[in-house]
């Protein structure tokens, strides 16, 4: 009976207090904004922010954001609607700038890039930086600066790349194989190109980074075994949350919360992640130590033996971890995602397939596969390359760069702390910049005295690796990864759509991703003996 009394009291209580919920939400933001005041006046006031929609006090446009089906979608609509080609968007206290002119992205990382070149502190960076101890995911600092110059003397040097050479051609070699032994299935030779072109990827840093291709025992045929599988998932679940409009980055106060369960999704990406790489790590940290380890063999080791001025360890157990899952991240979706679309898009246009193959037997002949030293003439790859990264973006937007002071950008204010979207999806399909933006056509991107073409997009039409103090520092290892990876596939095999089962293009409703994977027939068209490949 008592117990019934109690249940009907707090039954009164529920029913007395669930009104006021709002208000106390309310309550609780006005703190909040009490204890984060906006940036005190400056001169920059007199100009105007970019157009933007009105926001909400306190909690800015973010209850639109909240109601859309995809945060990028939600904000190209509102750029487009708005006939503009920047804008600003309050979400909770941050102003957010998407961009998707290239003339205004070059004022930020070109003109302005001392200005913008740091990044947000947000739960996602946080988490898998391990406290920002890695390059991409940190702000600006002393912690980035450090790491960075790692990256660029220690990992990522011409000597490096050289050095690594063998790594990637026995990666090369087992993407042939792994399409090869296709003929083998019992699905008539049907390959999916996702799971080709992801677990090359993964394959070739981890051989790169660790000096193994597998977790676990492995498979003979060069597919990727389940540890692979679960890891290489996990780093593109990372990847698809890291930046993705978390609601407690733009209000703090709902942290504790994890209102949209981004917070849950990360954690347990990242511990899968950290399941595979930490032993590893921790046993040769201490083989270095014990001196049962003496050869520098990989990444791995270049880390562990980094020394400073008092030839104490450079580099923490921590930021050794941490800088690895970026490195892998890092690598993994561009080529996978890039690769996938320029072959459906070939398949669907079989006259640009038919290029491709032919400068492919010009300048590699049928009687080898391809070497990394034909990449500088394959010249028609890398376009259809380009033209991929152009209509398919890896993802909606670059990563952000974050105003470290009051400025002004094309006679817009643009407050410290402003978080810059350059949109990879709109630069790249810009009808002001692009003739038939939405054609694959990569021709567009030769040049007329027929000299040389890269991979890197300096002018920002598109995105590829940017430029500027936060450019990509893995131009070289990234390009190499691209042109070897579609160029074996097109040269090694002739690809066909399964019967009643044309190419689709069809893009994912949040963003520019494939919506299904191509699984299409690839049929050997070299002689059999230069598929006998090294182990
Ligand atoms: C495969 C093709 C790749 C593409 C298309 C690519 C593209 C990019 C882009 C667009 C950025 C952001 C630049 C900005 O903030 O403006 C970036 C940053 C970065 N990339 Fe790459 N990347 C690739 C491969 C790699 C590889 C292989 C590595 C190293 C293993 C790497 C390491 C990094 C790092 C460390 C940063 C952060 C730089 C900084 O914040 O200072 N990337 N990359």
């Amino acid at each position: 009976m008592q117990a019934f009394s109690s249940q009907m009291q707090s039954r009164a209580f529920l029913s007395f207090i669930l009104p006021f919920w709002p208000y106390f939400i309310i309550f609780i933001i006005l703190i909040q904004t009490l204890k984060y005041p906006h940036s005190s006046p400056t001169p920059f006031r007199k100009h105007r922010l970019p157009p933007g929609p009105k926001p909400w006090p306190v909690i800015g446009n973010l209850p639109e954001m909240l109601s859309s089906k995809s945060a990028p979608k939600w904000i190209h609509q509102l750029v487009k609607n708005m006939n503009t080609e920047i804008a600003c968007i309050k979400l909770g206290n941050v102003h957010v700038i998407p961009v998707i002119n290239p003339t205004l992205a070059c004022e930020f990382l070109k003109k302005q890039d001392d200005i913008f070149a740091s990044r947000p502190e947000s739960m996602s960076s946080g988490l898998v930086s391990r406290g920002y101890k890695t390059t991409v995911l940190s702000p600006y600092g002393e912690q980035w600066k450090k790491m960075k110059k790692i990256l660029n003397m220690d990992l990522l040097s011409p000597a490096k790349h050289q050095w690594l050479h063998d790594k990637r051609m026995e990666e090369a070699d087992n993407l042939v194989r792994y399409v090869y032994m296709s003929q083998n299935n019992n699905e008539g030779g049907l390959v999916n190109v996702r799971i080709a072109t992801q677990h090359y990827s993964g394959n070739v840093i981890r051989k790169i980074i660790f000096n193994r291709r597998y977790f676990g025992e492995g498979r003979e045929d060069g597919a990727p075994g389940t540890e692979e599988i679960e890891h290489v998932d996990a780093l593109f679940t990372i990847l698809r949350y890291v930046f993705a409009f978390c609601v407690s980055d733009y209000m703090p106060c709902l942290r504790a919360l994890d209102v949209d369960g981004h917070k849950r999704i990360l954690k347990n990406a990242t511990r899968i992640v950290n399941k595979y790489h930490d032993p590893i790590i921790e046993q040769r940290i201490k083989q270095w130590k014990e001196g049962t380890k003496a050869e520098t063999e990989d990444w791995l080791d270049v880390m562990v033996s980094l020394k400073d001025a008092n030839n104490k360890p450079l580099l923490t157990i921590q930021e050794i971890k941490s800088q690895i899952t970026e490195l892998m991240l890092a690598t993994i979706d561009n080529p996978s995602n890039v690769v996938e679309w320029a072959l459906a898009e070939m398949m669907k246009q079989p006259e640009i397939l038919d290029k491709a193959t032919e400068e492919l037997d010009q300048v590699v002949g049928k009687d080898r596969l391809v070497e990394e030293s034909d990449i500088p003439k394959l010249n028609y790859i890398k376009a259809c390359l380009r033209e991929s990264f152009r209509l398919h973006p890896s993802d909606s937007f670059n990563v952000p760069h974050v105003a470290m002071r009051d400025t002004v950008v094309s006679n817009y204010f643009i407050p410290k702390g402003s978080h810059v979207l350059l949109s990879r999806v709109e630069l790249g399909r810009n009808p002001k910049v692009w003739e038939e933006p939405h054609k694959f056509k990569p021709e567009r991107h030769l040049r007329d005295d027929g000299s040389n073409v890269f991979l890197i997009e300096a002018d920002l039409r598109f995105i590829t690796f940017t430029t500027g103090k936060r450019g990509c520092p893995g131009v070289v290892l990234g390009t190499t990864l691209l042109v070897m990876l579609l160029a074996r596939l097109i040269h090694g095999f002739t690809w066909t759509a399964p019967t009643n089962q044309p190419v689709e293009l069809l893009e994912l409703e949040t963003g520019p991703f494939k919506a299904h994977p191509l699984v299409v027939v690839a049929k050997p068209r070299l002689p059999n003996e230069v598929y006998s490949l090294s182990d």
